[in-house]
């Protein structure tokens, strides 16, 4: 077995379903099929650079990659007229070029290229019959924010679980909030002869001010690619940072987390080799690090002073962003 492909596939993963499944897709990942669906929401946030993070890993062991711009969805979710979340959808190829994304070795696809093809809307009606619409809601109560639900809700899983077939999918991908779709698919698509995809989901970031919850551009501070420098700072700044990664359970059940140490282990060590805090001669000295546990360790003992980090921090995401945020600043000339 291929321990170094499972290694990379599972790296930084909060669940893989089924485990069997993914050790079968490490044995020969070359031209593996593992997509991503976003609804596009014109510019890249910290959630969409955690499941590229998955994707740029995947790409360098051999995965085909499919981007799914999931125009439909988000137009059934609510999030504005069809035709201004279509034009939105095609700034974001840009981005996540720029964030990382091999531009040849990259499928990127609109949703509406093929969900309105009579065989796609068939299928579809095939697993409304088949599924409850407790099911659905369930599946969708993650997604879908506190709205009333709608028959679109409904409908919305059942469409992004048949997504995983025409898309001809091994591995599909998505933060923690889709889990209950993906289990949705996995019962489901066998009525329809269809295949289950292997699933791999990614961890929540908490909110960066509070470390309670999820960082959410719609409910608190989210870190975005077209945030400028001093604003990106600012934020890291007055992140929640208490020396641990351990979860502190906050006395309303919802435990807090620490954020700063969830970004570096997520969005900065799988993007470079080596992680050096600077600091001044007075303040011991520069600080290297390989390993995210090396870099917690010094936060919990004491040796790395949550400034520090947060300052460091702060410069490694602006490095992520600005090729991108240099492309939504072209766009907008
Ligand atoms: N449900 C995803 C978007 C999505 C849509 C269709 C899919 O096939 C996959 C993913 C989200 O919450 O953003």
């Amino acid at each position: 077995m291929d321990t170094d492909a499972y290694e990379s596939i599972t790296r930084n993963t909060a669940e893989v379903v089924t485990n069997e499944e993914i050790h079968a897709l490490a044995e020969s990942p070359e031209n593996r099929r593992a997509y991503v669906g976003y609804e596009p929401s014109g510019v890249l946030h910290v959630g969409h650079m955690l499941t590229a993070n998955k994707l740029i890993e995947l790409q360098s062991i051999g995965f085909d990659i499919i981007v799914l711009l999931a125009d439909v969805h988000a137009y059934l979710n609510g999030k504005g007229t069809f035709a201004e979340i279509r034009e939105t959808a095609s700034q974001m190829r840009e981005q996540f070029i720029a964030y990382g994304l091999d531009s040849d070795q990259t499928e990127f696809i609109l949703g509406s290229s093929f969900q309105f093809d009579e065989e796609y809307i068939l299928d579809l009606h095939a697993l409304e019959a088949e599924t409850s619409l407790a099911r659905s809601n369930r599946a969708m109560a993650a997604i879908k924010g506190d709205e009333t639900a709608t028959v679109a809700h409904a409908v919305y899983p059942l469409m992004q679980a048949l997504d995983i077939v025409y898309l001809d999918v091994d591995l599909a991908i998505g933060g923690t909030e889709q889990r209950k779709v993906h289990m949705l698919a996995r019962d489901t698509l066998p009525s329809i002869d269809a295949d289950a995809p292997a699933c791999l989901h990614t961890p929540l970031i908490a909110d960066l001010t509070t470390g309670i919850g999820k960082m959410s551009s719609s409910s608190g501070v989210s870190i975005s690619i077209e945030d400028d420098t001093t604003t990106l700072t600012k934020k890291i700044e007055s992140a929640y940072c208490p020396p641990t990664a351990t979860p502190d359970p906050s006395g309303e059940g919802e435990p807090r987390y620490n954020p700063v140490l969830q970004l570096f282990e997520y969005h900065v060590f799988p993007r470079f080799d080596d992680v050096v805090i600077e600091r001044r001669e007075k303040h011991g000295g520069d600080l290297s690090y390989e390993t995210y546990d090396s870099l917690e360790a010094d936060l919990e003992s004491g040796d790395l002073h949550p400034a520090d980090a947060k300052e460091a921090l702060a410069a490694y995401l602006d490095t992520l962003i600005e090729p991108g945020r240099a492309k939504v600043r072209d766009e907008r000339k």
